[in-house]
């Protein structure tokens, strides 16, 4: 079987790729990450995700590579990772007692040529109190993360619901990631084994 590369650099992505019981090797990918003058934030996450892909296919085309692309979108806005922590803290307050849709596209490139699909998952966050916001934003957690909060993390009491994919909103949708991998030749369960190591042992 071919193998298989992660074309990221978020830490959350090669969790999961783990817990699906993958074995691979991480290659970032450095793109240009700005939004084209009227590109849909569904368009945006599927492009970004598949140029990762593609960039780091190039330099590897027998491997099956993986990209993928998380953003927050509030009234058709694309929020992606705060650059200051007063940018952090506004997200946060636009975020706040309202629903927003997590949109994180996945893509796989081999031999050049890649395929990506959208998962959109609706998560509704209840009022947050002025000196959470400030206590978050201190703690640092938001800096790394679309919309500037991490469900994984202390960001999860935020979450009065969610409606969607759990995995998708941490980074790598599980179900739409192995169905990609499947349909490049790759059967994750295949290569599952007795006493293997994966996240929850
Ligand atoms: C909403 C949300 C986002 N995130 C993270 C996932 C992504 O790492 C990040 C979105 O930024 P991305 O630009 O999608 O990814 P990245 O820059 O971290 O990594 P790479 O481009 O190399 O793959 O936000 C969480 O960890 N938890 C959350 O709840």
């Amino acid at each position: 079987m071919r193998s298989i590369i992660l074309a990221s650099a978020s830490p959350r992505r090669a969790e999961l790729l783990r817990q699906m019981g993958v074995e691979f090797e991480v290659r970032p990918a450095d793109i240009d990450e700005t939004p084209g003058p009227d590109e849909q934030p569904g368009d945006y996450v599927l492009r970004l995700a598949s140029e990762k892909a593609l960039a780091v296919s190039r330099l590897a085309p027998e491997a099956i590579v993986l990209g993928s692309d998380t953003s927050v979108v509030i009234d058709q806005r694309i929020l992606g990772k705060p650059a200051t922590a007063d940018e952090a803290a506004t997200m946060l307050e636009l975020l706040s007692a309202r629903s927003h849709q997590v949109m994180t596209a996945v893509a796989t490139a081999v031999e050049g040529f890649a395929e990506a699909c959208l998962v959109t998952t609706h998560v509704h966050f209840r009022a947050l109190r002025p000196d959470e916001i400030a206590a978050y934003v201190r703690s640092g957690d938001p800096m790394d993360k679309a919309g500037s909060y991490g469900i994984q993390g202390r960001g999860g009491i935020f979450v009065e619901s969610l409606q969607g994919s759990y995995s998708a909103v941490v980074g790598l949708p599980l179900r739409e990631t192995a169905d990609l991998l499947a349909r490049a030749g790759y059967p994750v369960w295949t290569t599952w084994q007795p006493g293997q190591e994966s996240l929850n042992e």
